[in-house]
């Protein structure tokens, strides 16, 4: 069993298994406004389900520090979720395969300052885990009528390091 997990560098290649990469890196796919502006031009596979609709929401976490106790995974059935920093720091991003309805093999990432993620509807992941104070995000995600989360808590909690 992985009981300690190494966190790497977030890249779009490494988390494509589990989410979309956000950020303003390499070239743009569009150059607008008049050539003052780079376009990353709908990097996002956005999903909110047939009842819901797309909401914007303001986060404001609290720091965690390394190494970090993974005690719980979670994950939205019904849904795709955005975060997209607002503070220009590094930031930890948890994800893992599904086995079977549970969370198979889990994967931490270092978000550089700027890199946002997009989870794909129903990929297991951890929560909002930002490094450095303000932790201010924007987060996408589906509004709905249902509660669109399925909790997993690891009887065996896992050591996140750097
Ligand atoms: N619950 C909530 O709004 N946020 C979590 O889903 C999270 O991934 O941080
Ligand atoms: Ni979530």
């Amino acid at each position: 069993m992985q009981t300690t997990i190494t966190a790497r560098p977030l890249t779009a290649q490494d988390f494509a298994p589990y989410g979309d990469v956000l950020a303003a890196e390499g070239q743009a796919d569009k150059i607008i406004n008049q050539g003052f502006c780079g376009r990353w031009h709908d990097r996002a596979r956005l999903d909110f389900g047939p009842d819901g609709r797309a909401g914007i929401s303001i986060f404001k976490a609290e720091p965690r520090s390394l190494p970090y106790t993974l005690d719980l995974l979670e994950r939205h059935p019904e849904g795709s979720q955005a975060f997209i920093p607002i503070s220009m720091t590094e930031w930890l991003v948890i994800v893992a395969a599904d086995a079977g309805g549970a969370p198979g093999r889990i994967a931490a990432f270092i978000a550089a300052p700027g890199q946002g993620i997009n989870l794909h509807r129903g990929t297991w992941h951890g929560v909002l885990t930002p490094l450095h104070a303000p932790g201010l995000f924007a987060v996408i995600d589906r509004i709905g009528a249902t509660p669109n989360l399925q909790e997993f808590p690891l009887e065996v909690p896992r050591t996140i390091t750097r």
